[in-house]
């Protein structure tokens, strides 16, 4: 179970690495942003490849051997920072936060230039992405946490560009497997469906699915 990392730190200074961690990956999605959408000419991009580089170089002073992994302090609380949707230090997840409820998780996102599929409309790659973690998490937070075994996304119209509304519950538990539907809506239609069987793999159903069950996900 390599990448799941015990690191105990205390709330104060977690406040703060999370705080740190959110506002420079604000700023690089910013940057990407801005990447898609530019019209200056060669000089400006050279100069702005110029400072990008140098900023390349200042974060590469210091740098964790490999990836963020998931990491825990001793209450349980988890910090999933470098997930590819909801982790806080990755500029490449969408600005996701997801809110869990008694019945229902969800999240609301404003999905930007770079979420593009077809022509103004969110790529049907990025909706699934933010399905699988949405319906994964929820399983989560409920108790019977697994990885996605089979996810079906039902694209059922197009989804413009813009602030779109995740919503998951738990329809049911069959042993190790959680079965989760969901959907996507914008401007209140329903425009994506889908279901996700979360199976609790062999090497996590032992003390393994004790400490999953417990933890509390920070993106
Ligand atoms: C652990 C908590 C993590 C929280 C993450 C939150 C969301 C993250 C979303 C992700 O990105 S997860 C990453 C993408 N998924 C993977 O990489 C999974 C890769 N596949 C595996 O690791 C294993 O194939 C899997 C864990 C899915 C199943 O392997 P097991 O060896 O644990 O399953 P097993 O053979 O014991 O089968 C258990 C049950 O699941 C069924 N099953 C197995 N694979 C299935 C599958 N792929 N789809 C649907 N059902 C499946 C199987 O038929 C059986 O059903 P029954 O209990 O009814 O007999």
């Amino acid at each position: 179970m390599s990448g799941y990392i015990q690191e105990d730190i205390d709330p104060e200074e977690l406040a703060h690495r999370s705080e740190l961690a959110s506002s420079i990956a604000g700023s690089v999605r910013e940057l990407i942003d801005a990447t898609v959408r530019t019209e200056v000419g060669e000089a400006d991009i050279a100069e702005a490849r110029r400072l990008i580089e140098a900023a390349t170089e200042i974060l590469r002073k210091d740098q964790l051997p490999g990836a963020y992994g998931i990491r825990f302090n001793t209450d349980g609380t988890k910090r999933s920072w470098g997930n590819a949707v909801l982790g806080r230090r990755n500029p490449i997840a969408p600005p996701i936060e997801l809110h869990h409820g008694a019945e229902f998780s969800w999240t609301e996102v404003d999905l930007g230039a770079a979420y593009e599929g077809p022509a103004g409309l969110v790529h049907g790659g990025v909706l699934a992405l933010i399905l699988d973690q949405l319906l994964g998490s929820t399983a989560e937070f409920q108790g019977v946490p697994g990885m996605t075994g089979t996810l079906n996304v039902r694209y059922r119209s197009a989804t413009p560009l813009g602030r779109i509304r995740g919503e998951a519950r738990v329809d049911r538990v069959e042993g190790v497997k959680t079965i989760v539907t969901g959907t996507i809506t914008r401007d209140g239609k329903v425009t994506a469906e889908a279901e996700g069987i979360f199976i609790l793999p062999k090497w996590a159903r032992g003390e393994v699915s004790d400490v999953l069950r417990k933890s509390v996900g920070e993106g």
